[in-house]
């Protein structure tokens, strides 16, 4: 039996194999570390195949364990504070729009001099932050103190001119790809929750209250999103939905919402409810496909308005036709509408604990019928170790085991959802687990019927009927 390192390694060769092989077969090479990103690429493109995908899971999964196995355990263990010094790098980096920069410099880099020059800081700081994220393949030092963009850091970019980002502050980020929000976001507003985890765990053991909460001082009595929509947080408001708008305009683009639940199966002219339906994607993406459906869109007054301008901008037939409302309704009260074919909830059941779930689900199963289905679309935490006779019972409800001696879950490749989860609690939330599914859906009156994986997403619809 070969050890446990070897088998490692030949797991890594062999998925090396099928990428060669893949990138052989289309005359291609594949994307090199050292050079800008370009998403529109032939080879990048060919990296998102299913296959490709599958192998560069294992590459990573692989690597990653590999690092672990000889990595010494307090190396292992104080390099974990690495990633929070990089992420404090990177946010303030993006800030000082260094990507751009760089880009605008070319592959001969720039000196940090330079770099900082039109932000007037500190150029010695600013090349001990870019050595240390270089030392981890973000960003590339060409010669002392000269540094340009690489495949990671090009990621950053916001694609417009420097000057402009640095002539309207106030707009950097908008117009661009939700990357740099998302680190921004992180590196400030997560990043001053993450200290205050122990102490919110010590506070409250039910976890109710939230890092994000502490951290800010926000009042007992407030919730998150109100607290977001104060004028003095109007930049960060600004900042977290062009962060979040990441998920939905990639899903979009995949047309993932049709690759789920089967729209088909409800009556051609039944009616859809958008449970907090945010700008209203969801329905409306499914109306330009199903044009028979009505669309309920539901939250609160100030969203329910931007949702109508969306629509009269991407469907307005649908409003012409009368088959679109768009109502104020916080979905703690009673849920008006009561011929539902569907309730849909995105990213709704995540933000909130166990019992307030059970309080959403428990209104919208009182206005079911028989034949109304519970979708919600949420990511779904995996389980390490094997899944449960119960769980695996339900269709849909298990996926794909990695190879030994991978971890099950495929490992550090499948962290994401892990730490979303953490994100998640920070923000007052959770990703769930199907178990976890399952026990809300019990107490709110709703059987978990399957769950319908999402091709190239992590993202799942979970399916529950009245019980
Ligand atoms: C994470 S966003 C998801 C939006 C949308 N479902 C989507 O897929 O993009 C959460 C939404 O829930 C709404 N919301 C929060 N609390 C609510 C409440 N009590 N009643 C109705 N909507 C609420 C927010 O205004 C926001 O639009």
């Amino acid at each position: 039996m070969p050890s446990e390192l070897r088998q490692l390694v030949n797991l890594l060769s062999s998925a090396v194999d099928t990428v060669d092989g893949i990138y052989e077969k289309e005359n291609a090479t594949f994307p090199a570390l050292d050079k800008p990103w370009n998403p529109k690429a032939p080879n990048e493109i060919l990296g998102q195949s299913a296959e490709v995908a599958a192998a560069k899971m294992i590459l990573v999964a692989a690597a990653e364990q590999l690092m672990a196995t000889v990595r010494e355990p307090y190396v292992a263990l104080i390099r974990t504070g690495d990633g929070m010094t990089m992420l404090a790098c990177l946010r303030t980096l993006s800030e000082l729009n260094v990507a751009e920069i760089l880009r605008e410099a070319g592959p001969q880099g720039l000196n940090v001099n330079e770099i900082a020059a039109p932000s007037k800081v500190n150029p010695d700081l600013l090349a001990r932050m870019l050595r240390l994220l270089a030392t981890n393949h973000i960003f590339t030092e060409v010669s002392p103190n000269v540094f340009a963009n690489n495949r990671i850091s090009s990621a950053l970019d916001k694609g417009k001119p420097s000057a402009e980002l640095f002539a309207k502050p106030d707009e950097r980020l908008q117009g661009a790809s939700p990357v740099a929000a998302l680190v921004e976001m992180f590196g400030d507003d997560l990043a001053k929750s993450f200290s205050h985890l122990t102490e919110s765990i010590q506070l409250d053991p039910t976890g109710a209250t939230s890092p994000m909460r502490l951290a800010f001082n926000v009042p007992a009595d407030q919730g998150l999103f109100p607290w977001m929509m104060r004028p003095e947080n109007k930049k960060r408001a600004e900042r977290f939905t062009i962060a979040m708008h990441s998920d939905s305009s990639r899903e979009v683009a995949m047309g993932a919402i049709y690759n789920g639940f089967d729209w088909g199966l409800l009556p051609a002219d039944g009616t859809i409810v958008d449970v907090g339906s945010g700008m209203g994607v969801n329905g409306l993406t499914i109306a330009k496909k199903y044009p028979g459906l009505r669309v309920v869109n539901q939250d609160f007054a100030a969203v329910v308005e931007k949702a109508k301008a969306h629509w009269q901008e991407h469907l307005p037939s649908h409003i012409e036709k009368g088959l679109v409302e768009f109502q104020t309704h916080d979905f703690f009260t009673p849920q008006p509408i009561t011929t539902a074919s569907a309730f849909i909830l995105r990213h709704i059941t995540h933000d909130w604990s166990d019992d307030q779930n059970v309080q959403i689900l428990r209104r919208l199963r009182d206005a079911s019928s028989p034949q109304t289905y519970l979708i919600l679309i949420e990511h779904v935490v995996p389980s390490i170790a094997e899944e449960s006779d119960e769980v695996k019972k339900i269709e849909g409800a298990t996926r794909e085991k990695a190879p030994e001696p991978l971890l099950g879950n495929f490992g550090a490749a499948a962290s994401s959802i892990y730490a979303r989860d953490m994100l998640l609690h920070f923000l007052g939330g959770k990703e769930r687990t199907v178990a976890n599914f399952v026990e809300v859906f019990d107490k709110a009156g709703w059987k978990l019927v399957r769950i319908h994986r999402i091709p190239g997403l992590e993202q799942c619809h979970v399916v529950g009927v009245p019980a």
